[in-house]
């Protein structure tokens, strides 16, 4: 459980006006990681159930400079336009997971090695002595609880995270995928989070190995 809560002096309410229409923003300050988050709110999820909701990890060069070789942007993108035709929902943006947690330049150290040996996602951290994945949801937990959802209904491929956001205390309702198009630049790391990491990416052609 994380029963820590915000600071309200570490919060800050704003309003977005986005292509999407216009979303309140929550910036926050983290008491525990100490990293500011960002969470995107539409309509009204305060003591809601099963609120749509996207618990994204920065990816830099995914996200902003729309790197083909994972599919993080796509899926922000994505995830922005499902919670925006719904009109309720939030999208927690954590920064501090980048690479899943190592940061930013050991992620482009193991995408390095993965160019330059063939290394998968997985075996090129571990071969570096870096976690696979070290990211916590605590900060997800906490904005969450500071807007008062209830429960959600988690955009995400990743059982995992569904397990790791319902251990800090939100209770996760159900699992929507979020499936963004393979494409010849990203299918060994969705081949590798499928068969490595338990993704469930069922629209994947290529066989299991
Ligand atoms: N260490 C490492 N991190 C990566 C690599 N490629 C992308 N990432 C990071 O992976 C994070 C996203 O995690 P993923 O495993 O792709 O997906 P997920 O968030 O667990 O699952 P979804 O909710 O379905 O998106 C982002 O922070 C990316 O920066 C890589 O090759 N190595
Ligand atoms: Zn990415």
């Amino acid at each position: 459980m994380s029963e820590q809560s915000l600071d309200p002096a570490s919060v800050a309410e704003s309003e977005l006006a986005t292509a999407r229409g216009v979303f309140r923003t929550v910036a926050f300050r983290d008491p525990v990681d100490r990293n500011e988050h960002l969470a995107l709110v539409a309509g009204e999820p305060a003591g809601a159930d099963d609120v749509l909701t996207r618990v994204h990890s920065e990816c830099v060069t995914g996200d902003v400079f729309s790197a083909l070789r994972c599919e993080c942007g796509d899926q922000l993108s994505s995830a922005l336009d499902t919670i925006a035709d719904h009109g309720t929902g939030v999208l927690v943006y954590l920064r501090g997971h980048e690479g899943r947690g190592i940061g930013l330049v050991d992620k482009a150290r193991t995408i390095a090695l993965q160019d330059n040996s063939g290394l998968d996602t997985v075996d090129s951290a571990t071969a570096l002595g870096l976690p696979v994945d070290a990211r916590d949801y605590g900060p997800a937990a906490r904005v969450l609880r500071y807007l008062a959802v209830r429960s959600v209904r988690l955009l995400t491929n990743n059982p995992d995270k569904a397990r790791a956001l319902t251990a800090r205390g939100v209770p996760v309702r159900s699992r929507v995928p979020l499936l963004a198009p393979a494409r010849p630049e990203n299918l060994g790391y969705l081949t590798a989070k499928r068969d490595r990491l338990g993704h469930d990416l069922p629209h994947l052609r290529e066989p299991r190995v």
